[in-house]
């Protein structure tokens, strides 16, 4: 979930739970008035590269976490990251989002944008989404009014606490109702839903700001088997329409969704291709079985 959206979300909360102290909601706490959605301006991808990493950089306390990362990624791909613990995964998104700065190196979003000059809340505004590995959805709203919030992260708080649809965005929060499976359960409570509901929600809180690139954490862990076919469905669905990068351990659902798998190991990537061609890369084996 996005810094702005965590704001206004907590905002949000508060208001409601004032307007149930004075017994005064009209629509379950959101009430006339407005707000101005995030939409993410146009991203240079002429170069055929949505996201692109040069010789990036990180140590903490001297330890090189991230060592000379190179990767790139192109436009509508769905590219999966795989890695043992400790590879620098997690710390890569870190970077891309703005949460970690590396200490050297290149990191631009299309060819024009370059991330290491712009803060995490405004990486997110541009069109990057990302999603932790666990669900962060609002769990005393609605389903509907989760998704209704996600439009409303104009950093102008007040106006996110008294915002009302118009008819495309209404037509958008219906798409990605269906897309998230989520069309049947627009009024319950998030708090209400399954795990694998939950992560799907937040997906849909995602798409609701319309991102170019998502990158996606784990986003299958914990999930029951039917929920990680869907789930599966689902990436397989947006893959054209957005970008994303898929950090995940379970590798039967990488077979299920993956064209080109990049395998990062010790801060910088060890190999790339179909999972089948690094599974059977010798380096790949050594790092996964300590042979
Ligand atoms: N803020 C930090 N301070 C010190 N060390 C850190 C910090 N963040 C990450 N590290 C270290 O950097 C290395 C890479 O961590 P990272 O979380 O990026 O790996 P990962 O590939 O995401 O692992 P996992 O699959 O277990 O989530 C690890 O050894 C970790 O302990």
């Amino acid at each position: 979930m996005t810094p702005d959206l965590m704001e206004a979300g907590a905002q949000r909360l508060q208001s409601l739970h004032t307007a149930q102290v004075a017994g005064a909601t009209e629509s379950g706490g959101r009430t006339a008035g407005y707000g101005r959605p995030v939409t993410a301006g146009e991203v240079d991808v002429t170069h055929g590269r949505i996201l692109y990493l040069e010789d990036v950089h990180v140590a903490f306390d001297g330890f090189k976490a991230i060592n000379g990362l190179n990767l790139d990624i192109a436009p509508g791909e769905l590219r999966c990251i795989i890695g043992p613990n400790g590879a620098g995964k997690t710390t890569m998104m870190d970077i891309i989002t703005g949460k970690t700065r590396p200490d050297s190196g290149t990191v631009f979003f299309g060819s024009t944008i370059d991330l290491l000059r712009h803060r995490e809340a405004d990486i997110a505004a541009m069109g990057i989404g990302r999603k932790f590995q666990k669900p962060t959805v609002f769990e005393q709203l609605t389903v509907f009014e989760n998704l209704e919030l996600a439009l409303a992260t104009d950093k102008r708080v007040a106006h996110s606490l008294t915002f009302q649809l118009n008819g495309e965005q209404k037509d958008r929060l219906g798409e990605v109702l269906q897309t998230i499976h989520l069309a049947d359960s627009a009024a319950r409570l998030a708090g209400t839903l399954s795990h694998g509901q939950k992560q799907w929600l937040e997906i849909g809180m995602l798409l609701m700001q319309n991102p170019k690139l998502l990158l996606l954490d784990e986003p299958v862990a914990g999930m029951t088997d039917e929920e990680t076919e869907r789930t599966a469905q689902l990436f397989l669905s947006l893959k054209g329409k957005h970008s994303l990068m898929v950090v995940e351990h379970d590798m039967s659902f990488i077979r299920t969704i993956s064209e080109k798998v990049t395998v990062l190991c010790d801060g910088s990537v060890l190999a790339e291709g179909t999972l089948d061609e690094v599974q059977a890369d010798e380096r790949v084996i050594e790092v996964y079985l300590g042979r």
